[in-house]
């Protein structure tokens, strides 16, 4: 990617158990977003946003082999030249179901494929859905980043391995909830301190299941400033970010060379 790059993170609500209403809402906001000015070089989009959390359906809710998806977005992607970041959809494999990301290049092509690791039992994604068993590491426009999904900013690990692999953004498509926006907030910034490098969220808003989902969407420099952060209602957040500022702060405070890995009983 040219620096700098523009980010548009689609902040939207959706519909839990519709997958057509938020496949028809999903390609007006890439559209939305594609017609900004300057057009942004990557568009990404929230957690689990063909189907929300309607897990007891999520068998016949979910998107086989994700083949919808994929082919929507890529035609997107051609079409316009912008990366996406989809997200992440309910994707039926086989007999199981898993919350996977796909990152698709500006031709269309997916470059990169993660499925949530950490299943988050607090709102029962254990008893429905099958967990990753890879990181997500990718490379758009010579940039390498990753992704991770919500729960997965509490395993400061994750955050760290993807930094460990060079990763200079790492993507955070969520369904986070009230009351823990303190923790949303906290997290993400420690995880762009410790590791000096850019951290984007994209969260949802809205209601579901009882849960009610606060958007706050975030892009969080390599110092930790949140230079961008969407309100509680549906909005495409957009957001100029310069990658050099990695290289300044990891200059600046060498937390890198400084690690002591054989010390830590991990
Ligand atoms: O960790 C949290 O508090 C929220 C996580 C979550 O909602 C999720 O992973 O879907």
């Amino acid at each position: 990617m040219t620096t700098p790059l523009r980010l548009a993170l689609v902040q939207m609500n959706i519909i839990a158990g519709d997958p057509e209403a938020n496949f028809a809402a999903m390609e007006a906001k890439l559209e939305e977003a594609a017609a900004l000015v300057p057009k942004p070089d990557l568009i990404a989009l929230p957690e689990m946003w063909n189907t929300g959390y309607a897990l007891t359906d999520i068998q016949k809710l979910a998107d086989p082999d994700g083949d919808r998806t994929k082919a929507t977005i890529s035609a997107f992607c051609g079409k316009h030249g912008i990366n996406v970041l989809a997200g992440s959809i309910a994707q039926l494999r086989g007999s199981a179901v898993t919350n996977t990301v796909h990152v698709f290049d500006r031709s269309g092509k997916v470059v990169a494929e993660y499925s949530k690791i950490h299943l988050f039992q607090l709102m029962n994604e254990h008893l429905h859905l099958e967990a990753g068993a890879e990181t997500g590491r990718f490379e758009l426009d010579g940039v390498p980043a990753g992704t991770m999904i919500c729960y997965d900013i509490r395993f400061p690990e994750l955050a760290r391995s993807l930094a460990l692999g060079g990763a200079r953004i790492v993507f955070v498509p969520a369904e986070w909830p009230h009351p823990r926006l303190h923790h949303w907030r906290t997290l993400l910034q420690a995880r762009a301190i410790e590791n000096q490098m850019y951290v984007v969220s994209i969260n949802t808003v809205g209601e579901s299941g009882g849960a009610s989902f606060f958007g706050h969407s975030m892009v969080i420099d390599p110092w930790g400033e949140v230079i961008a952060e969407a309100p509680e209602e549906e909005t495409i957040l957009v957001a100029d970010i310069d990658l050099s500022l990695v290289e300044e702060v990891r200059g600046r405070i060498p937390v890198f060379a400084d690690r002591k890995p054989a010390l830590y009983d991990l």
